[in-house]
């Protein structure tokens, strides 16, 4: 389980830009979707081998010189479910109330958090010597960083990292069971589709020891496979709350894809394919999992012969280029279709790790190269020499060619396209890297 780094503070000491300095490491190895609007909130990151999860908390915009309430109640949710707490200060403008409205509540309430102390924009000697003063605020003296150029950033993450237990490597799950996060906004059914599959006695594996109690796995055992599903439902801790809610089913839902295979994304049949949802589907896709959309609620809907095929035409349609997600209708009510999903999900994570050998990709790629040309760009031509499956727990190709650079995206999405007609991926994400050779 990755630890959750959350970066605190008031707008402007720069959280966004700490963020992006330290998920870079990262952002240089995965190469990005095009298309694909990145989550700004959680993302996995990588720090000299040790994984985690960093969480920028910004965005909100102070009332009168105060925390606004739903800026402290992101902030305290943020604190709350974090592992550490990167707080930052501005050091050229020295601390003002809000800085020490936050302090108060990281000293008062959160007194037990691992809380480390950082003064941002110290990009030259005469700045670090004013941050002297921000000692003052009651904490330990502060870590001196500049995120804009990257001082000291790499000695204050690695006393963050080393304070944390944090996977090493590619994330080792103690067993190699297939994993499906049951995923989806409040009410659309993931506690009825759980426990129609495990009847009610779930069998409840573990607690996810050591970090936020965030989901609950259980296992269900099926043609002598075992599952585990990962709940996220119904674990709210408090009611009454608006501004929070979506932000912190969303920490839920990315700490769940994160171990998943496999992300069952169940839609409410009378709602259809919202915002939410596809949120929910683009964060997993973004890291790489395997996605199956179960269209939950099926009973309630009136239908005849074309109703599901209307309604797969018209999500595929939404979902654009990643409209390889297979649909599943389902009633968690009655039960139809339940074991029909995990099915399919248990088909998805399969496909997931399938390795296809370099002869037949070869074979592949000479057939498809002889259907349809790369475009010439000025005056030069994309030759692809040969390609290879990356060894990795997704379907990662390398193509080996003469100037990647020529590569259009026309031409990318006709060889996903090949790939996807000849082999079985669908449900899941492919990555193409396209290297010189
Ligand atoms: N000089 C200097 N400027 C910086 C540094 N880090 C960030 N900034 C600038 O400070 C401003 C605010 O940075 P952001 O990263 O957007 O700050 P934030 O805390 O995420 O702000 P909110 O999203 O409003 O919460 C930007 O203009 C940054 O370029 C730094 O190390 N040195
Ligand atoms: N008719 C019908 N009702 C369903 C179905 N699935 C769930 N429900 C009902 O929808 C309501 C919400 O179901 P839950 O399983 O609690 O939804 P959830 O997604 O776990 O909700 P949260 O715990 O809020 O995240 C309950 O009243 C269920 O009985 C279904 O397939 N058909």
């Amino acid at each position: 389980m990755k630890p959750l780094i959350a970066l605190v503070g008031r707008p402007n000491v720069g959280k966004s830009t700490l963020f992006n300095r330290i998920l870079r490491q990262k952002s240089a190895i995965v190469d990005p979707t095009p298309g694909v609007t990145r989550d700004r909130h959680i993302s996995p990151g990588e720090w000299q081998g040790k994984q985690f999860l960093l969480m920028d908390t910004g965005g909100y915009a102070p009332e009168n010189d105060t925390l606004s309430k739903a800026m402290l109640e992101q902030t305290m949710r943020a604190i709350e479910d974090a592992d550490a707490v990167i707080f930052i200060v501005d050091a050229r403008s020295g601390l003002t109330y809000l800085d020490l409205d936050i302090a108060k509540i990281l000293q008062k309430t959160f007194k037990d958090k691992k809380i480390f102390f950082v003064a941002n924009k110290v990009d030259n000697p005469q700045v670090a010597l004013e941050a002297q003063s921000l000692v003052k605020s009651g904490f330990t003296e502060p870590y001196l960083i500049s995120a804009r150029d990257g001082a000291g950033v790499a000695d204050m993450l690695e006393d963050v990292l080393n304070s944390l237990p944090c996977p090493e490597g590619e994330e080792i799950e103690e067993d190699d069971s297939i994993k499906l996060a049951v995923l989806g906004r409040p009410n659309v059914g993931k506690s009825s589709l759980v426990n129609a599959l495990l009847g009610t006695e779930r069998h409840i594996v573990s607690d996810v020891p050591g970090t936020t109690r965030d989901a609950i796995d259980s296992v269900l055992k099926r043609n002598g496979e075992e599952y585990v599903l990962i709940d996220t439902a119904g674990l709210r801790k408090r009611t009454k709350i608006d501004a929070g809610i979506e932000f912190y089913s969303s920490l839920r839902t990315a700490r769940a894809i994160e171990r998943c295979d496999v992300a069952l994304v169940l839609l409410d049949a009378r709602l259809g394919l919202e915002s939410q949802d596809m949120k929910i589907i683009h964060m997993a896709i973004e890291r790489k999992k395997g996605v199956l959309i179960l269209v939950n609620k099926w009973d309630l809907v009136e239908k005849d012969s074309k109703t599901s095929k209307a309604f797969t035409d018209n999500l595929q349609n939404q979902l654009g280029n990643i409209g390889y997600i297979p649909v599943i209708f389902t009633s968690a009510l009655t039960k139809k279709n339940c074991y029909r999903a995990i099915d399919t999900a248990a088909e998805i994570a399969l496909n997931r790790r399938q390795k296809i050998s370099t002869s037949n990709l070869n074979r592949f790629l000479q057939e498809t190269l002889t259907m349809r040309h790369p475009a010439t760009k000025s005056g030069k031509e994309l030759k692809i020499k040969y390609m290879t499956q990356i060894d990795s727990d997704h379907p990662v190709f390398a193509f080996f060619c003469n100037d990647p650079e020529l590569l259009e995206n026309n031409f990318r999405r006709f060889l996903e396209k090949r790939l996807r007609e000849s082999f079985d991926f669908a449900g899941i994400p492919i990555t193409m890297r396209f290297l010189r050779k």
